[in-house]
């Protein structure tokens, strides 16, 4: 699967609010998925949102693990999360340093919730209901934000 263009900070997209996504099991959305996962392997990322590829979707693919970027990083199965949204965040935040592959470059430490429960459709268009904590909740929480058109620097003091 090819790498697709990444839209850099300026870009009108990534200020957006992504459409939810009406058919998970479409041809176009799977073949969206497999080149998100190559473009965020191509540039070391542990996470990339649709919009990032300009493609105003409701969709993230989460990838965590250690590379030259984030050496500390956990090991997880890549997952492609279709329409997620956010059930519940912990009270407790942490502050951990993040990055972007729309903003290269910058790095930041930014508070986000310690644990979190995402409700999402997975690529096979199953609903998961599935907890997450630490680095992991953190690239979920980065990613839901490009959905809602934020990005980790609007975040930063
Ligand atoms: O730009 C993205 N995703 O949108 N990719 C980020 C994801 C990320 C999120 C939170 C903390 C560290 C890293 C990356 O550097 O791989
Ligand atoms: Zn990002």
């Amino acid at each position: 699967a090819p790498s697709l263009p990444i839209a850099q900070q300026g870009e009108a997209i990534l200020a957006q609010s992504a459409a939810v996504v009406t058919d998970p099991l479409h041809p176009d959305i799977q073949a969206l998925i497999r080149n998100m996962q190559a473009t965020m392997l191509a540039a070391n990322g542990v996470g990339i949102a649709a919009p990032q590829v300009f493609r105003s979707l409701r969709l993230i693919i989460v990838a965590s693990r250690p590379n030259p970027r984030y050496p500390d990083a956990p090991l997880m199965e890549a997952v492609a999360m279709i329409n997620p949204e956010i059930i519940w965040l912990s009270i407790e935040t942490c502050l951990g340093e993040e990055g972007c592959l729309s903003v290269p470059g910058r790095r930041a430490q930014v508070a986000r919730a310690e644990r979190l429960t995402v409700r999402y459709l997975n690529q096979q268009g199953e609903r998961v209901e599935a907890a997450y904590s630490g680095f992991v909740a953190r690239i979920i929480q980065h990613e839901m934000d490009h959905l809602n058109g934020i990005l980790f620097v609007d975040r930063v003091g």
